[in-house]
């Protein structure tokens, strides 16, 4: 390995409480809301073919007209009360708001910017009664800052001049003063979910990205930062020149998902997705495949069985209120984790051989392993392969009633179980007691005591 001043100054997961509840909560909710809302991908007549939060690149939006959108934002439906309960039974257990995205918009009354809500006609702060009607509702907050300021005078992509160089210092300037306030503002936050740091004037100033790092561990201990925010003195993001991931978690997982455990090499992780194939910010017209609630669902379970968070994405309108499949999305959502919830929280990676039929998902330190079916073999019978040693003792479905199942014992500590029911409309989750080393002959199923 080679030496480096501002790689990970870490090897391996954190060990701290905050971190394991991190592990813990496996659903959040990302919320993207800023003024793109009120174009919403569209504008004067024509469609906006990207995402709708980047329509400001678009060459068919000019941009003063863009930067002035300011002076419409007015969410009159805006009830963050309303957004806490509904985030709450739909189960998720941590979210995501970005305070500025790429436009350089604040949600948050800074006094580091003149380009904020109170601005605006609402002139209200957004962030603060966000913050306290989720954490009223037992939800964490994380604030997603995007480093890339559109608006901010001294931002450079990729300073060329010692003028430009000289302004981009400012803007490390105003960045470390805006997360300074954001942290004193919101003491209750959890963590920064960093983006934007993928120009070169970010990735060549390595240095900076540590020492900021540094500097906000030091005034508000314990923040999860995620891979995103770092790169090392070479310019290497996410994991260091030395192949060792920076930060707290990997963060590169965006509207993509690990295939098998070995593509985590053991590192903490998190997914995060849109509904639509590439939608973050409110978008009116809804193209191509928008995911269903049992696809958000499976991929939710795929997370957690290769010990991951998931974070589902949804955009806002401009006047505060959802749009009807993001309301119907966190229901359904909801009723399933009503039913299964125990079988993601608290869930990691089972080591068992992966099946067909779905995933398994270990109920973390214990011999509890929860099956959850996704796909049904026309057989019916769902094979379970256990490791030497690892012997099944009950099974029984999570749903109420509970339906116990007798499994079908082969020689070869494999087992088939099979459901009564036939027709799933979401996916079914079978608890599976197990016990390890148990020295009886392999394989022999003991009967429900
Ligand atoms: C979490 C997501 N990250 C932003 C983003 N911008 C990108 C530009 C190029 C490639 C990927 C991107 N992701 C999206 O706008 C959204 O905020």
């Amino acid at each position: 390995s080679i030496t480096l001043q501002h790689g990970a100054h870490r090897i391996g997961n954190r060990t701290d409480a905050g971190m394991a509840r991190w592990r813990s909560l496996r659903l959040g909710q990302f919320i993207h809301w800023g003024l793109y809302a009120i174009p919403g991908g569209e504008w004067k007549g024509k469609t906006y073919n990207g995402a709708a939060e980047w329509i400001r690149s678009w060459k068919e939006m000019p941009q003063a007209e863009y930067d002035n959108l300011y002076k419409q934002f007015n969410p009159v439906n805006y009830q963050p009360e309303q957004w806490a309960l509904q985030a709450k039974n739909m189960g998720a257990k941590y979210m995501i708001i970005t305070t500025k995205h790429h436009d350089g918009f604040c949600l948050w009354p800074s006094k580091y910017s003149r380009y904020t809500v109170a601005s605006s006609p609402w002139k209200k702060d957004i962030i603060g009664p966000m913050v306290d009607a989720y954490n009223k509702n037992g939800i964490d907050v994380y604030l997603y800052f995007s480093i890339i300021d559109w608006n901010h005078p001294d931002w450079r992509a990729s300073p060329k001049t010692p003028a430009d160089s000289i302004a981009y210092g400012r803007f490390k300037v105003f960045v470390k003063n805006q997360l300074q306030e954001l942290l004193t503002k919101y003491p209750t936050i959890k963590g920064f979910w960093f983006d934007g740091t993928w120009d070169d004037s970010w990735k060549n100033d390595g240095a900076f990205s540590d020492e900021l790092e540094q500097y906000l561990q030091k005034i508000h201990p314990g923040l999860i930062i995620g891979s995103r925010l770092r790169a090392d003195e070479k310019g290497a993001r996410h994991f260091d020149s030395n192949g060792r991931l920076m930060g707290d978690y990997e963060q590169g997982w965006e509207r993509k998902l690990p295939e098998k455990i070995a593509d985590i090499h053991g590192n903490d992780w998190e997914g995060v997705m849109t509904i639509p194939e590439n939608q973050w910010g409110y978008n009116a017209r809804w193209a191509g495949h928008i995911k269903s609630a049992n696809e958000l669902i499976e991929m939710l379970v795929k997370s957690t069985s290769l010990a991951g968070n998931f974070v589902i994405n949804f955009g806002p309108k401009s006047d505060g209120t959802f749009r009807t499949e993001e309301v119907q999305r966190m229901q359904e959502i909801g009723q399933w984790m009503k039913v299964n919830g125990a079988a993601i929280y608290n869930g990691g990676y089972a080591g068992f051989e992966k099946q067909d039929w779905g995933y398994y998902i270990r109920k973390n330190g214990t011999d509890s392993v929860f099956m959850v079916v996704c796909n049904v073999p026309v057989s019916g019978d769902l094979r379970v392969k256990l490791p030497q040693q690892t012997t099944l003792t009950h099974a029984a479905t999570l749903e109420n009633p509970a339906q116990a199942i007798t499994p079908e014992v082969t020689g070869k500590n494999e087992y088939f179980l099979r459901l009564e029911t036939k027709n799933f409309h979401t996916p079914v989750v079978i608890l599976l007691q197990t016990s390890r080393n148990t020295g009886n002959d392999n394989g022999r199923f003991e009967k429900a005591k």
